[in-house]
């Protein structure tokens, strides 16, 4: 990666945005801190490419966050533009990564803590497939939590550099599912969290994504058996022979339930993303946690204002309209049923 040298802390980016301090870096470029020169004290992120030679990623990523756009619980593009040497977007400055999280909480996460990091995740990952996007890199470094009050126990998914349209667009507007692509595919994602699909070089549909959701959620609450392994190849072979009993070891036995349902998805099926919500939510209940239970990383229970804004309303659960048959078999919210953007497309 070529690393960003030209901006510098106070360096102003289109006439607008203040350069404050680097947040991170990736594979393609860098990501800022920046204030708006426009509106006092308001912060935002800047993710900068430098490479624009042949288009570069970022073109992709301000394309999704234009789609993801109507959705609620996303990130926002608040700018973005092209530079002589580089390109830029502007998005909701957010909080810290899952794997961060994780390392601040300095002990393991409970039931509650990982059951509750599941189905906000979960919900994210329900909102880019909303889109008619796979993300195809699900991993704790890529969900990340909101900034301030209750918003940072919500959880954000980023990096939307490896994203893939499933669904296509004809010149009338009708919309289809796009048709898995035949032979070896590039690998895309992180082999310690991709599919056995995506070892295999196999198109990536939405399940993928929920299996990268699901080794994620067991890597941070017990670990990998294959999380010492760097090797791609040997990953796949530990990721092949583990029992399933083995990887589930002290896990909630709702993730075993999950691996069984994710089993039973191909390609082209619409995951039954209530049914699972519904699922994480029983082994919260059953594990006796609540959603005002301190999550480990945090020094104290939140106060009751921030408290109210974490319990999930009924009109957060209308985002996960059941299909007609849950197939996780509980239908724990029979009101859960309001119409959602693109959802009976997203059926198929
Ligand atoms: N909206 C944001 N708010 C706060 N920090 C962010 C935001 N977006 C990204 N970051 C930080 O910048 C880092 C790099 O971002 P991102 O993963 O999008 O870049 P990337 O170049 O694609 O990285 P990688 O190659 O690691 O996948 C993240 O790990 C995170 O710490």
């Amino acid at each position: 990666m070529e690393e960003i040298k030209f901006l510098t802390e106070g360096k102003i980016v289109a006439g607008r945005w203040k350069i404050i301090k680097k947040l991170g870096e990736g594979g393609m470029g860098a990501v800022f801190k920046v204030e708006d020169k426009r509106r006092k004290n308001f912060m935002a992120a800047m993710k900068v490419e430098s490479d624009i030679s042949d288009g570069g990623v970022l073109k992709l990523e301000v394309h999704v966050l234009k789609e993801l756009a109507p959705l609620k619980n996303v990130v926002r593009l608040i700018d973005s533009g092209q530079r002589d040497k580089y390109c830029f977007m502007v998005m909701t400055m957010l909080g810290v990564d899952l794997m961060h999280l994780k390392r601040l909480a300095g002990k393991p996460f409970s039931q509650s803590t990982i059951l509750r990091i599941a189905m906000a995740t979960l919900y994210a990952i329900k909102q880019i497939h909303e889109a008619g996007f796979t993300h195809r890199d699900i991993k704790p470094g890529n969900c990340v939590s909101g900034l301030v009050g209750g918003d940072m126990r919500c959880f954000y998914l980023i990096d939307y550099g490896m994203v893939r349209a499933f669904i296509q667009t004809d010149k009338h507007g009708t919309n289809s599912l796009r048709k898995p692509r035949e032979g070896d595919q590039l690998f895309r994602g992180t082999p310690r969290y991709c599919s056995l699909n995506t070892h295999y070089r196999k198109e990536q549909g939405r399940v993928d994504d929920l299996w990268s959701w699901l080794f994620m959620l067991v890597e941070l609450h017990v670990g990998l058996p294959w999380r010492r392994l760097t090797d791609e190849r040997e990953i796949l072979k530990v990721k092949e022979s583990t029992k399933t009993e083995d990887l589930f070891r002290k896990c909630p036995n709702e993730f075993r339930n999950l691996y069984d349902y994710l089993n039973t998805l191909k390609f082209a099926s619409r995951p039954d993303y209530f049914g699972m919500w519904s699922e994480c939510f029983a082994g919260l209940k059953r594990a006796k946690g609540s959603f005002l239970d301190k999550f480990e990383w945090e020094p104290e229970a939140p106060p009751p204002d921030v408290q109210t804004a974490l319990s999930i309303s009924e009109k957060d659960l209308t985002e996960f309209k059941p299909t007609k048959r849950t197939v996780m078999g509980k239908k724990l919210y029979p009101y859960a049923s309001a119409a959602n953007f693109k959802e009976n497309i997203l059926k198929m």
